[in-house]
């Protein structure tokens, strides 16, 4: 069936990967994102500081409250101070305590409240470039990519960004400030005690992710030879008979006890990884914390820190912790987004349709003549399928296009509607080169009916009027009338304000090309293509459309991919095409005494159907 335009999908794109390809440039691609909201972004940085510092000061004035009923304690001995004087100690710290909790959430509401705002506006901002550069790409890239990966783009890796700038960037800045402010108020505490437990945290930092790889390997591994096994014994009963016949179970048996032994060997690491490793990980995050609380009460019992601090180190210790532990986890989910911001900005950084010229040629009125001269064309550079194809169509002719598939129709089709731009020579209508004019205007003189029907969900008369917003009931009717539709449509429901779509039962596949041609006429162009590949539409109803498209062609220029005997006689111009060009041309008559290839084809089954 003529599938104008988009024939071959090469579908190389290439597919989803969860790491950028060039790391680099994807930063810089994320960075510039970020910085159209310099303002904003500015504001979530000193916010997450503030929060930070607020953060780490909690602990501080819990160590505070602890010291100062500490120092009741060994001031008065317990149970020699009264409950006020426990109060009256303890209140300054627990305000602080309570400020600092407060301005800690509200800082980082501030901070969450205004991602959510710039991750939204972004994903709208990427939203609209991605639509704005899919209207100005050249049709040749929809060749190349399939639509799926469009929409996975537009929709899954846009998705991805802004949840990475709203979840990810914001766990990003409060764990790197966390780190930096409990670090240097660690270091401020104890040196030497905050070197060494900072060794320990890298340690197992980096020991968990080495693992983590390592027993997601195991896993991995421990699924692959499990499916090899099933495979393997499925083979063996479902084949069972044939190993029988050729004698072969004892080599059978054989590769079912090897792939089983892998099996167990691989099973035997990944539950090892479980149930030894992982507890032995989570003790390894565990020194760094143990390490201080020991070396903690020891200075505490040599006084030379006090409980207060202690306890203020110990959560410190965990504040710088918890979000190296975590890093590899926020890199990979950083990473993955930086792969949806390098996909998305392949897109819009694509290079645009060549723009149209600058005060393009109008045709008032068309007349209809179109000329190829010496045109060549390839859908790639180094490819050329088209070398220096010729011909006129006077106005009002009817020009048809035959040839077996792969001939290079459709491609015919898709450079006189400058679908593609041609490599060399001109195409001309009414003398004018199709280049010195808009491209929608030189779409607007072509009107298409293809065996792949499109109607839209709307009325009948929206459907029809697609071509001409314009146009009265009148001219819909009268178009109708000539495409003969107007008294099935009559019939409806609603008549023309009927809503029908493409998938909708109320209109037969039969009356929808019916339909299709009441568009053309309404939008009365002057040139005309046809698409005749048979289809399975009832005789009566084929009739029907054979005499509306021959109403629909009086007095325009039209080109069919003829497929009727009918149609290709009655053809003032028969161009013969073969492997992309035009091989013949003439009328029927011409062509036969020829014999060439028309007659060949014309004796052949192939135009006979
Ligand atoms: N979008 C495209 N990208 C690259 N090559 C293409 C593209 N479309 C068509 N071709 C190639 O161009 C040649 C001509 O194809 P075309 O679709 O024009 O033939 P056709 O005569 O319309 O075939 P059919 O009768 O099957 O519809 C073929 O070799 C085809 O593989």
């Amino acid at each position: 069936m003529f599938n104008l335009r988009r024939k071959r999908n090469k579908l190389k794109n290439q597919t989803v990967t969860e790491k950028p390809q060039n790391i680099k440039h994807a930063l810089k691609l994320f960075i510039k994102l970020l910085m159209q909201r310099k303002k904003s972004i500015f504001t979530v940085i000193t916010m997450a500081i503030l929060g930070s510092v607020m953060y780490t000061a909690i602990p501080w004035f819990m160590g505070i409250a602890i010291d100062n009923v500490a120092k009741l304690i060994t001031d008065f001995g317990i149970g020699n101070f009264s409950f006020e004087q426990v109060i009256h100690v303890i209140t300054w710290p627990l305000i602080g305590l309570l400020i600092a909790s407060i301005l800690s959430f509200i800082f980082s509401f501030i901070q969450e409240r205004i991602m959510a705002v710039v991750s939204e506006d972004s994903g709208t901002y990427l939203r609209q470039l991605m639509t704005d550069k899919m209207d100005r790409l050249p049709l040749k890239f929809y060749d190349d990519i399939k639509v799926g990966e469009i929409l996975s783009r537009n929709s899954v890796d846009i998705e991805r960004i802004a949840e990475i700038l709203v979840v990810g960037f914001n766990q990003f800045l409060s764990s790197v400030f966390n780190i930096i402010i409990g670090l240097v108020v660690m270091i401020y505490i104890s040196p030497i005690l905050t070197l060494i437990v900072f060794v320990l945290i890298l340690i197992s930092s980096y020991t968990t992710m080495f693992i983590s790889k390592k027993s997601q390997k195991a896993f991995a591994e421990n699924f692959e030879t499990l499916g090899e096994f099933n495979s393997l014994v499925e083979e063996m009963v479902t084949g069972n008979t044939l190993v029988k016949v050729f004698n072969q179970q004892d080599e059978s048996i054989e590769r079912v006890k090897e792939s089983n032994r892998k099996q167990h060997d691989a099973h035997l690491k990944a539950m090892f990884m479980n149930y030894a490793i992982y507890p032995a990980v989570r003790f390894l995050n565990q020194i760094a914390f143990i390490v201080s609380a020991v070396v903690g009460a020891v200075f505490a019992i040599q006084r030379k820190m006090s409980v207060g601090v202690v306890q203020a180190y110990l959560q410190y210790v965990s504040q710088v912790s918890e979000p190296i532990t975590e890093a590899s986890f926020i890199i990979n989910s950083f990473q993955a987004s930086l792969a949806s911001i390098e996909r998305v900005y392949q897109i819009i950084d694509m290079k645009d349709e060549v723009s149209d010229i600058e005060n393009p040629i109008v045709i008032k009125k068309t007349k209809g003549q179109v000329e190829f001269k010496n045109v060549k064309f390839g859908y790639n550079q180094d490819e050329m399928i088209m070398n220096g194809v010729s011909f006129i169509a006077k106005p009002k002719q009817m020009i048809a296009i035959v040839g077996p598939t792969g001939a290079g129709k459709t491609t015919l089709i898709n450079l006189l509607m400058r679908f593609y731009e041609i490599n060399e020579g001109q195409i001309l209508i009414d003398g004018v080169d199709t280049k010195n004019m808009a491209r929608r205007d030189v779409r607007q003189m072509f009107g298409m009916v293809l065996q792949d029907t499109w109607l839209f969900e709307g009325s009948v008369k929206d459907n029809l009027s697609y071509g001409k917003k314009d146009a009265t009931l009148e001219e819909i009717k009268t178009a109708a009338t000539l495409a003969q539709s107007h008294h099935f449509i009559e019939m409806m429901p609603y008549g023309y304000d009927t809503i029908i779509s493409s998938d909708a039962s109320i209109v037969s596949q039969g009356q929808q090309q019916l339909l299709t041609i009441a568009r053309t006429a309404v939008a009365n162009p002057p040139i005309l293509i046809l698409d005749e590949a048979t289809s399975n539409i009832d005789t009566i109803t084929e009739k029907k459309i054979q005499e509306a498209l021959a109403e629909l062609m009086k007095d325009r220029t039209s080109f069919v991919i003829a497929h009727r005997l009918s149609t290709i006689r009655n053809a003032d111009l028969i161009l013969v095409m073969n492997k992309g060009n035009i091989v013949e041309s003439g009328n029927h008559d011409e062509l036969i005494t020829k014999n060439g290839m028309y007659a060949e084809l014309y004796n052949s089954q192939f135009m006979n159907n």
